[in-house]
């Protein structure tokens, strides 16, 4: 049984007040019918694993692709686990786009991110110009295809697969629950062609212009098992809005 998982990735926002006032949010409401993950930009790990108690999950939104040494301004994944971080985002479109991230050192991140303990949400989605020409699946499949023939089945118990077509992110427009339900299957197929229970147990979130609004619609459907959220979750209320919906 996957449980539904809504995480926070704030991307370039926030500050120590802002970390503080999200996280005592989250943790004044109570009981969520979900997990939680918030992912706040490096500054504010420490201060965010202090303040997210148990229930919350912590997760930085990149790591490097190698170990420790001469790489000025890069994060090793064991300095994330050291400080209490548990989740990673890899692959994330914003960093394919514009920091040239490509497949090959997503799995490298995606290897060493697991080997540190931490759970790896990896990033796949195609841009508008590749879904008009009818290609929307076939780029998930090539993203997601070292990862399939690379890592073990073990390895695979520590991954998320987060959906964010390029076009949903910060626009306002929603791919439909349909549109994002039909990327889930393919996905969750793929999977299955690997290994059945794999696909059965892997979390497959959906990312783009997710909001209290649109959630329930979203998260309803058979394949989405929670969300991948960016503007909205630097709102408390909206996002405990996701949380409950
Ligand atoms: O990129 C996203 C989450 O990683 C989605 O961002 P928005 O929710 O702001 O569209």
């Amino acid at each position: 049984m996957r449980r539904t998982l809504v995480a926070g990735n704030w991307k370039m926002n926030a500050s120590r007040a802002q970390t503080e006032t999200l996280l005592s949010g989250i943790r004044d409401a109570g009981d969520l019918p979900c997990d939680v993950a918030v992912f706040p930009p490096y500054p504010y790990l420490s201060q965010a694993v202090e303040a997210a108690g148990e229930t919350v999950s912590v997760g930085a939104q990149n790591c490097a692709d190698q170990t420790s040494g001469a790489y000025t301004g890069e994060v090793a994944c064991d300095m994330l686990s050291d400080v209490g971080a548990s989740m990673v985002i890899i692959g994330h479109s914003e960093r394919r786009t514009l920091y040239g991230e490509t497949d090959d050192v997503v799995l490298r991140k995606t290897r060493l991110a697991i080997d540190c303990g931490l759970t790896a949400v990896v990033c796949v989605g195609e841009t508008l110009e590749q879904r008009k020409s009818g290609n929307a699946e076939a780029v998930v499949k090539t993203q997601l295809s070292l990862l399939l023939s690379e890592l073990s089945d073990t390895d695979w118990q520590s991954v998320v697969i987060a959906y964010e077509p390029v076009w949903a992110i910060g626009t306002g427009e929603t791919a439909t629950p349909e549109q994002a339900q039909a990327v889930h299957a393919h996905i969750r197929a793929l999977l299955a062609a690997r290994n059945e229970s794999l696909a059965a147990s892997t979390r497959l979130l959906y990312g783009g212009s997710v909001k209290a609004a649109n959630a329930a619609e979203l998260f309803s459907q058979q394949d989405i098992d929670g969300g991948l959220v960016g503007g909205a979750s630097l709102d408390v209320a909206e996002f405990l809005g996701i949380c409950r919906a």
